[in-house]
């Protein structure tokens, strides 16, 4: 098992996010987190990849808490909603990153490029790209680089609709290849074109 998490609850603030949130997840699963905004989706992932406090229940990853840790981070790619750029670095260079970091990629920079419709940008600075082209560049930098576990935050955001069927192949592929997506979307389409099962959060 890759996730196993019961009866997760946050609370923030003096709030409550969410309580009594179980998710089984195996290797090979293609998982959507869906709900209202506000339900805690975002959340969610950040209890899953280790970087939420005020979390109540239990939560195992590969067979441990979730902890931010360079050996949690060689298993586990996440895309989230707080992009951080290499200042000086072009396109080209945040993918090359990837490899150089956590070892053997999936594909080569030339490749990555051109799967994820950045062909013309790799001598660009990232800031000097549209929104969905960074969307796609942060999706490139998690889908280059070797993991069995992908949490994506929206991964829809800001993609254009051809783009979004391209991604849906390649989580598909790459769930194909044993490795396991959890996703918060607001996506339906994307959720079905991926044969994703669906996690509904309830707004509390
Ligand atoms: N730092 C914080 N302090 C207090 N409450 C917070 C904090 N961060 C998030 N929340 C609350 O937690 C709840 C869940 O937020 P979260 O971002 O997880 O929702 P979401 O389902 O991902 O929403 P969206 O669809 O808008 O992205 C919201 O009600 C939000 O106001």
């Amino acid at each position: 098992m890759v996730v196993d998490a019961r009866d997760v609850g946050v609370e923030l603030g003096g709030g409550r996010v969410f309580a009594g949130v179980g998710l089984r997840v195996d290797r090979g699963d293609i998982v959507a987190v869906v709900g209202e905004n506000g339900a805690g989706k975002s959340t969610l992932l950040r209890c899953l990849a280790g970087l939420q406090p005020g979390v109540s229940g239990q939560v195992v990853v590969f067979a441990r808490p979730p902890a931010d840790e360079p050996g949690f981070w060689r298993d586990v790619a996440l895309v989230g909603d707080e992009p951080a750029w290499y200042p000086g670095l072009t396109v080209r260079e945040h993918l090359e990153l990837m490899p150089a970091v956590h070892g053997a990629a999936r594909m080569g920079v030339d490749a990555a490029l051109e799967t994820f419709g950045l062909a013309g940008q790799g001598d660009r600075a990232p800031l000097a790209l549209s929104t969905g082209q960074r969307q796609r560049l942060l999706l490139a930098m998690a889908l280059i680089r070797p993991s069995r576990l992908l949490l994506l935050d929206e991964p829809e955001r800001g993609l254009d609709p051809a783009f979004r069927e391209r991604l849906a192949a390649s989580l598909c592929e790459y769930a194909e290849e044993g490795g396991t997506v959890v996703m918060a979307t607001h996506d339906l389409q994307l959720a079905e074109s991926t044969r994703a099962r669906r996690l509904t959060l309830q707004t509390s």
